[in-house]
């Protein structure tokens, strides 16, 4: 089957930096999967969303291939990948209303007059469980939780229905609670859009209930990956054993 997305010996390195922030990485995601990137601090999980989404500065030396077989036209950031990053804080106009920040980017992608744009931001502001949406369109960043600004950053993420959904650490600002609330939304969105998702986590016990398949990063290299299950069960190298290890010595 043709993939969504192909990287083909994707390599990154930043500017001054003495080693490469990915190397040789070699990955296919299917339309509708749900692919975890999993590794430890500095595994280069970032790295690879953003090479995905073409959002890295313009100084990185950038090796290799990040192809789209399964769209007709090259992909772009908005309309066919939506972004979602750690800190909704710092994705959000500060001085822009909510609902006006999901429009726009309607207005951008969908060939959209502002009003209907404007009607679309509310009708996913509700889609994303935020309360009164009509009215919380008109709030500001600073008026909203953490949790509800990162369900406006959803709402904008998907407005333009795209084919993939990257979760860059979405989750890992929050508190417990509202991070099971937004895990299950981002769940229950991508299975209703049938969009794929590439969820970026350090933590493999999250990566895992909502992922089918898992790719785990060390030192800017792929070092396995499996259908979850599989990995979880057995894991085929000693660092997928000791990030499983780690987690469990942490409930234990
Ligand atoms: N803008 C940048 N300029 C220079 N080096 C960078 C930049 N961003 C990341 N790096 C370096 O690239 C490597 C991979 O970083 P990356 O953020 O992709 O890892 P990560 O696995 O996402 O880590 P974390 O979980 O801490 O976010 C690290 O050594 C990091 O210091």
């Amino acid at each position: 089957m043709t993939p969504l997305l192909e990287l083909r010996g994707l390599g990154v390195r930043y500017k001054g930096a003495v080693a490469p922030a990915l190397e040789g990485v070699d990955l296919d995601l299917a339309a509708g999967e749900r692919l975890a990137i999993i590794g430890e601090s500095g595994s280069g999980k970032s790295t690879l969303a953003r090479a995905v989404a073409e959002l890295l500065p313009q100084t990185v030396i950038q090796q290799g291939t990040v192809a789209w077989p399964g769209l007709d036209q090259k992909a772009r950031n908005g309309r066919d990948i939506g972004f979602v990053f750690q800190d909704p804080a710092s994705s959000l106009d500060p001085v822009m209303p909510v609902g006006d920040q999901v429009a726009e980017v309607a207005h951008a992608n969908l060939d959209m007059d502002w009003r209907a744009a404007r009607r679309l931001a509310v009708e996913l502001l509700d889609r994303v469980r935020l309360p009164e949406p009509a009215l919380l369109a008109q709030a500001y960043p600073h008026q909203l939780s953490g949790g509800q600004k990162q369900r406006v950053a959803i709402a904008a993420a998907i407005v333009a229905r795209p084919r993939l959904l990257i979760a860059d650490e979405a989750t890992s600002a929050l508190d417990t609670i509202v991070q099971a609330e937004i895990m299950a939304l981002i769940s229950a969105l991508v299975a209703e859009d049938g969009m794929a998702l590439l969820f970026v986590s350090h933590d493999i016990a999250l990566a895992a209930n909502l992922a089918d398949r898992v790719a785990v990063f060390r030192h800017g290299r792929l070092v396995e990956q499996a259908a979850t299950a599989e990995l979880v069960s057995q894991p085929r190298t000693d660092y997928s054993r000791a990030l499983l290890a780690a987690h469990l010595g942490l409930h234990a």
